[in-house]
């Protein structure tokens, strides 16, 4: 099955009403939703559901992903420590598509603590609906990921 209209989507204990809200608004745009948790406010480690949604990514289930915590902040530094993620944090929907625009942001990292339901929903909204605009850009991302010197 092809994962064109795939997201595999992850929160924390801060963050899963919303990831939970805007899975649902991903499911009536179209897209098929791998949900990776958490589904409830008991506390859970933010690395675990951030690593969850990566290896999806990575493994080719999903072509895109959404992680919701308090801030976004360590929903981002935890996928980004993987090599087939570019996960942005964003705070609105011009940073989201800018996110793909121009650094083909694989993953979008949320604060449910900072961003209220309308701009998040705003902000994915543009993520899902943005391309990669490639040219200038390719060389920058190739930068990203260096190969190991000796
Ligand atoms: O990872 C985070 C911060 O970088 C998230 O905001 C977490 O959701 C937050 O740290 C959780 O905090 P809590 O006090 O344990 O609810």
């Amino acid at each position: 099955m092809s994962n064109d209209k795939t997201i595999a989507v992850g929160a924390d204990h801060a963050g899963f009403a919303l990831k939970n809200h805007l899975a649902e608004a991903a499911r009536k745009a179209g897209w098929r939703v791998i949900d990776c948790g958490t589904n409830s406010a008991e506390s859970v480690d933010y690395p675990d559901i951030a690593h969850a949604v990566s290896a999806r990514i990575e493994g080719g289930e999903a072509r895109l992903g959404l992680l919701v915590c308090g801030s976004g902040i360590g929903m981002a530094i935890a996928a980004n420590r993987h090599a087939g993620i570019r996960c942005a944090q964003a705070h609105d929907a011009t940073e989201a598509r800018l996110s793909r625009s121009h650094n083909n942001a694989n993953v979008l990292a949320l604060g449910a603590r900072l961003t209220g339901d309308v701009v998040a929903l705003d902000a994915l909204t543009a993520f899902l609906s943005t391309d990669y605009d490639g040219g200038r850009h390719d060389s920058r991302l190739a930068k990203l990921n260096p190969e190991p010197t000796r």
